[in-house]
């Protein structure tokens, strides 16, 4: 039993611009997760993505706003600044190793140690490529001293080194249980958040301040076919009967624009040809199902620091 026991649960990368988080996240979901940094950074979307260690899957929740203001914060706008990493069950701090402790990281430190002191933490000293070993040896003391880090990786994001081990521990820190999402779904994920977004965004454009509050797109299956091309089934949610109707306008108009350009632009983007089917329906309970299910699908709690 004890071989085929699996694990899951959520892990977040912190640290300051630049330090290499987005780098990291593509060596270890797969270079597919670099379009949805850059893509879905504007959206509500909280998985960055879905990272598979033999029978342990890690879920990389975002942390909006992080670290942004630099003033005292109540708890309340911290337990919303901190976003997915409040829950995660695993944060770690990235750094980068020519630049060290700086004034931004001890600020990130200073935060930890105030309202999320019940978070484990691994530090992860980044770009270890742009230093000399005897300076690492020395700043992994310093930090160390600074923080009462769980665990220490030396990586380089960009050159893959330390960064198996590091997924590694990772997915041995998550806790036991059924895998969070099917791993036939962990692959196209990122590009199912994409398309969905992408449709999303052409809706908004459409119906202004028409668009139904509380309307969700998922995408519901994508098939890649054997001609190359790509065949994306979507639903767009709507809470009410009457909204149904907005959004697919007269005689369908709306929805088949919506659908041409959403086309359009994912054609762009994946290189090749799509096949978009766009579905309308009524989830009257949208707002309580939200609570429990994120658009992906996924249970997901706010923090409360
Ligand atoms: N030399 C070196 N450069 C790296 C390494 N990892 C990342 N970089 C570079 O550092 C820069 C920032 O990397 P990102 O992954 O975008 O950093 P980020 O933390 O996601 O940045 P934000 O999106 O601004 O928060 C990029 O130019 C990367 O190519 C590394 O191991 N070595």
């Amino acid at each position: 039993m004890t071989d085929t026991q699996t694990r899951a649960g959520f892990a977040a990368l912190i640290g300051e611009p630049n330090a290499g988080k987005s780098t990291l996240l593509n060596w270890m979901v797969g270079a597919k997760v670099s379009i949805v940094t850059h893509k879905v950074q504007t959206t509500r979307a909280r998985i960055r993505g879905v990272a598979m260690d033999d029978q342990n899957q890690i879920v990389f929740v975002d942390t909006p706003g992080l670290f942004r203001p630099r003033r005292r914060l109540d708890r309340a706008m911290v337990a919303a600044a901190w976003g997915g990493a409040a829950d995660a069950d695993v944060v770690v701090l990235l750094i980068e190793a020519h630049r060290g402790l700086t004034d931004g990281v001890q600020a990130i430190l200073d935060a930890l140690a105030e309202n999320m002191s019940h978070v484990r933490l691994a530090l992860a000293i980044n770009k270890i490529d742009r230093v000399k070993a005897e300076d690492l040896l020395a700043l992994t003391q310093k930090m160390n001293s600074a923080y009462d880090f769980e665990k220490t990786f030396l990586i380089s994001a960009e050159r893959g080194h330390g960064c198996e081990d590091l997924k590694h521990w990772l997915g041995e820190q998550m806790p036991e249980g059924p895998w969070l999402y099917p791993d036939d779904q962990i692959a196209d994920l990122p590009m199912r958040m994409i398309a969905a977004e992408i449709t999303r965004e052409k809706l908004t454009l459409r119906l202004h301040q028409e668009l139904p509050y509380q309307l969700t797109v998922e995408t519901e299956k994508w098939e890649e076919r054997k001609d190359g091309s790509a065949r994306i089934d979507q639903i767009v949610y709507v809470s009410r009967d009457g909204h149904k109707g907005i959004v697919l306008g007269k005689g369908g108009e709306t929805a088949k624009a919506v659908s041409k350009a959403a086309r359009e632009e994912l054609q762009e983007f994946l290189g090749r040809k799509v096949h978009l089917f766009l579905q309308v329906k009524v989830r009257p309970n949208w707002l309580e199902e939200s609570e429990r299910y994120s658009e992906m699908g996924l249970d997901f709690k706010d923090g409360n620091a």
